[in-house]
């Protein structure tokens, strides 16, 4: 398995609010329509490990590029006067050029032909700064897009779940615990919008690419992590684990600090 999908990721695109009790914990509307957001590649980093070891930044700096085998192995970096939760995700790496397609004709067993495979993705999010952007109707670019604000897996290719190929909607189980205590752990049955939705969507206002990541949203039980904390999360198929990863979290070097726009 491997992260050299990283390097081919021309976007990141993210559905909002697509567990219903996820919505309710952050006491928001249901949208009547599936919305996106996008992350930037720049906040993407990998698990250290003792294969890939943490990567030697310049001076106070908290990106360089991903290495030739796509890995940017590093610590989650909290910038000071943030709160930041964890979201855990189901991500899905295209393989397919899909641009507007209908309903009618990108139906649930279209999914596993328009993939490559899938990874667990964190969608990192700095609540204080999203949730002044929503009062202030700006936009939440950063409060999603901060450095390190996508700790993603290896590569999962898709001939592991090939069984599903038909659905894939309940095939799959997302966890992430903090400092050891499990605190979301659900199914990808419960999203709103299936899988095949999220990618006919998307498609009919931004053309999807081969290489391009979809985060698919989180169910319930976001909360915070701090420097010093350990997060991990671990993607099941069924009952087998097909991976997990573990970041440690400390606080972002520069200048950085956030204050009201
Ligand atoms: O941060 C949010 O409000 C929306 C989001 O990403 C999710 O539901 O996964
Ligand atoms: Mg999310």
């Amino acid at each position: 398995m491997s992260y050299q999908y990283l390097k081919r990721a021309r976007k990141i695109i993210c559905i909002g609010r697509n567990y219903a009790a996820h919505i309710k914990e952050l006491n928001n509307p249901t949208p009547k329509q599936p919305f996106f957001f996008l992350k930037p590649s720049s906040s993407i980093i990998t698990p250290i490990s003792l294969e890939h070891e943490k990567k030697s930044l310049p001076n106070n700096s908290s990106f360089h590029g991903l290495n030739d085998d796509g890995t940017n192995p590093g610590p989650i970096y909290i910038p000071r006067q943030t709160i930041v939760n964890h979201e855990i995700e189901l991500a899905l790496v295209m393989d397919k050029y899909i641009s507007n397609v209908t309903s009618e004709e990108f139906l649930a067993s279209d999914v596993y032909d328009a993939i490559s495979g899938v990874a667990l993705a964190l969608d990192l999010t700095a609540r204080n700064v999203q949730d002044e952007a929503k009062k202030k109707g700006l936009p939440w670019s950063i409060g999603k897009g901060f450095d390190t604000f996508l700790p993603i897996s290896q590569f999962i290719p898709k001939d592991v779940f090939i069984k599903d190929k038909e659905d894939l909607q309940n095939a799959f189980r997302v966890t992430c615990s903090v400092n050891g205590e499990l605190r979301q752990d659900d199914s990808t049955r419960l999203m709103l919008n299936p899988l095949h939705k999220i990618i006919q969507h998307i498609s009919t206002m931004i053309s999807l690419e081969p290489g391009d990541i979809i985060l698919t949203g989180t169910p319930s039980g976001v909360g915070p992590i701090n420097p010093a904390d350990e997060i991990s999360g671990e993607l099941y198929y069924h009952e087998d684990k097909l991976v997990d990863m573990k970041f440690s979290c400390e606080t972002r070097p520069g200048p950085y600090v956030y204050r009201e726009t």
